[in-house]
């Protein structure tokens, strides 16, 4: 089968580690590092379920409660990754501005969104839980999961889960069986 193209954009506040979580699932790494994105496009070839797809990753500038939705991220992309951090509830609260935001840009009740919660290994100063979480991302159809870039936590997990929304979103039910991502 050809490979299929997705077009995923990584959306949150800023600092809560959507560059370090696009790096850490291209290139394999973590960068300690701060260093505000403009925007990055990333492109990675990931196969899941004897499915090649090439992803292009774009990484977006972190976003606040007054932000304009940027109109280019609505147009051409077959899903989000949007990204709070468990040590801000600030930013927890910013995301679900996005998320209005977003379907509001796009006229849709619905859209494939993977919600996550990054930055687990800072459990020591967790102020949003689990569950929390959780029920955001039910309230809106996602699914959720939270990730540690710096420890490559669940972070491959995000683009898998998207990717399979994606494939439910255009009448695609995957397979259970064989669920590989590399
Ligand atoms: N401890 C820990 N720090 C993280 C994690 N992910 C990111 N960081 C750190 O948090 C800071 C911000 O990370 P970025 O990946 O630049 O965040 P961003 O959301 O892309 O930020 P903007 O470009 O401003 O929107 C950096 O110092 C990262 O090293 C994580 O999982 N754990």
């Amino acid at each position: 089968m050809p490979p299929k193209e997705r077009n995923i954009a990584m959306m949150g506040y800023r600092s809560v580690g959507k560059s370090s979580l696009s790096i850490q699932f291209v290139e394999g790494q973590f960068v300690d590092s701060y260093d505000p994105t403009i925007e990055n496009t990333f492109t990675k070839i990931t196969r899941v379920n004897s499915q090649d797809y090439n992803i292009k990753l774009v990484d977006t500038a972190g976003q606040d409660e007054y932000s304009i939705f940027p109109v280019q991220y609505s147009m051409d992309f077959h899903g989000y990754v949007l990204v709070y951090s468990i040590t801000s509830q600030k930013s927890f609260e910013v995301i679900k501005i996005i998320y209005e935001k977003l379907l509001d840009v796009m006229g849709k009740k619905y859209v494939p969104v993977v919600l996550v919660g990054n930055k687990t290994d800072l459990h020591q100063e967790r102020t949003v839980s689990t569950e929390e979480g959780k029920k955001l991302a039910d309230s809106w159809r996602a699914a959720f999961l939270e990730t540690s870039a710096k420890q490559n936590e669940s972070v491959g997990d995000i683009f898998h889960q998207l990717l399979m929304l994606i494939e439910n979103e255009n009448g695609n039910p995957p397979e259970k069986s064989s669920c590989i991502v590399s």
